[in-house]
Parts: C-alpha cells; structure tokens; sequence
C-alpha cells in the first residue's frame, strides 16, 4: 500500500566556506535558530527540523509556507535525493518526481536519449521506448531539440522534457514543485490534461507551492512549514484562510 511515513525526521547543510571563527561567531549571533554549529564544528543550515508526518493513499497534500520554509526540501527528502540526518523516513510506493527539471537525466545526452533510457530502466521495449520517445517529443514541442544533448536546452525547454518524462509512467506517489505548473500558457494548457491525470492515477500527491487557488482546487490536507518545522497539519480550509 503507498504510505510516507515521517518520525522525527531532521535535514542539514553544512556550509563549507565557513572557516573563519570570526564569520561564525558572527553568523551563529546572528540566527540561533537556523544556524548551528554541528559536532564537526560545521555551520550546518537546520533545514528541516524534527517532522512527524503520516501521508495515506487517497490523501493530496499540499506544502505552504514562506520562502525557505523547507517545502523543496521536504520534497526533495521524500523522492530520496536528500537523506535524514536524524529521524526515520518510510517511503513504499513508486515516486514520481516533478521537483528539479532534467534531475536524474544524462546531460550529454538527448533529450530522445534520455527518454527511451528512463523506459528501458522501466521495463519497457525497445519499440515501446521509440514509440513513448516520439510522443514525448510530439507533446513537448521540442521539435528537433528532441535530437540534441539536453545541457543545450533552455530552462523551459528542460521543463517540458521533464514533464513528458514523468507522464511516461504511472507513479503512486507523486512529488511536485509548483514551478512545473508555470510555464508558458501555450504549453500549460495543453499540459494541463495530462497532468490532471497524472494526479487522479496517483494515490498520494504531495505539492509544494505558495498559490492558495492551486491548493484549494487539487489538495485535501495542507501542511504549514516554518523555519524546517510543521506549525499546522490539517484539512485545506482549515489551515489555508479564504
Ligand atoms: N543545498 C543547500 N545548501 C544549503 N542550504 C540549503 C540548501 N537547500 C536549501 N537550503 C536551505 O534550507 C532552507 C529551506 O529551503 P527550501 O528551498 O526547502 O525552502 P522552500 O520552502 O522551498 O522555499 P521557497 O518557497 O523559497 O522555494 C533554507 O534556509 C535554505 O537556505
């Protein structure tokens, strides 16, 4: 059964350019909350701060706070690119990932490349895989972009590549950063279908973003981050005002 299950589960960044003992005393002064020093004598930015969470099939979350709330993070930490300082973190279900635009793709490669190399890891056919490979980059309007290395393409373009990727396949749990509903309103409209059903044939989503009409239209339950840690868990109209 898709389940994220969350216990006390805590992220950290050192910051390695702090070596001077003056700068962190200086920074430490500055932010006791955020900052600190870990056992290593590193300033580590507390980015995520002891959360406790359980997210069950048929649940729509949605992660809202202000910038540098921990939402990316969070995010990030579920689709298993950061791991927990602290804490146990229990992720059953496939994951797909619409975070970081061209994350988990061979840059040197082309954007066809790269398709029929995510369907081949899936399981699927060569000929399928050529076949998914063209559609995507029907869909994508990438043209003849499809045929030249991704490091090439525009951030938009990543974009579009990323999201014909992520439709490829049906994932149980889907993470998604709120930039992916931007774009240009051509693309988005055309999108728009496909990520609706991406979202319905998933049994868990969990959405960053600071836009309360996209929470209120896909999310069930909000969680509200502040400083790295949940200050409010519940039912969207109880944790976002109208
Ligand atoms: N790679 C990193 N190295 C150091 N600090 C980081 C890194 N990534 C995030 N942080 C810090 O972690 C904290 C949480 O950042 P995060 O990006 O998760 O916030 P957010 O809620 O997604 O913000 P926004 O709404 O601005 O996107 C911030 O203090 C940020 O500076």
């Amino acid at each position: 059964m898709p389940l994220i299950q969350a216990d006390g589960i805590s992220i950290e960044f050192p910051l390695y350019h702090v070596g001077a003992r003056s700068l962190k005393k200086r920074l430490l002064a500055r932010s006791p909350i955020r900052l600190k020093e870990d056992e290593s004598h590193r300033i580590v930015v507390a980015a995520l701060r002891d959360l406790t969470f359980r997210i069950e099939p048929g649940e729509r979350v949605a992660l809202v706070g202000s910038n540098g709330a921990g939402k990316t993070t969070l995010l990030r930490t579920l689709a298993g690119i950061y791991e927990p300082v602290a804490g146990r973190l229990e992720v059953n279900g496939t994951i797909g990932s619409l975070i970081d635009p061209g994350a988990g793709m061979d840059t040197e490669a082309t954007g066809r490349e790269n398709i029929i190399l995510r369907g081949l890891f899936l399981g699927m056919s060569e000929s399928e895989c050529e076949r998914l490979a063209e559609e995507a980059g029907r869909f994508s309007g990438l043209g003849e972009f499809l045929d030249v290395p991704i490091r090439t393409y525009s951030a938009g373009m990543a974009v579009r590549l990323s999201f014909a990727a992520a439709t490829l396949m049906e994932p149980q749990i889907l993470l998604m950063d709120e930039w992916f509903l931007a774009g240009d309103a051509d693309f988005i409209e055309r999108a728009s279908e496909r990520l609706s059903q991406l979202v319905e044939g998933a049994d868990i989503l969990v959405l960053a973003t600071h836009n309360m009409s996209i929470v209120r239209q896909w999310c069930t339950r909000a969680i509200k981050l502040s400083g790295g840690r949940i200050v409010a868990d519940g039912p969207v109209a109880e944790i976002v005002e109208a």
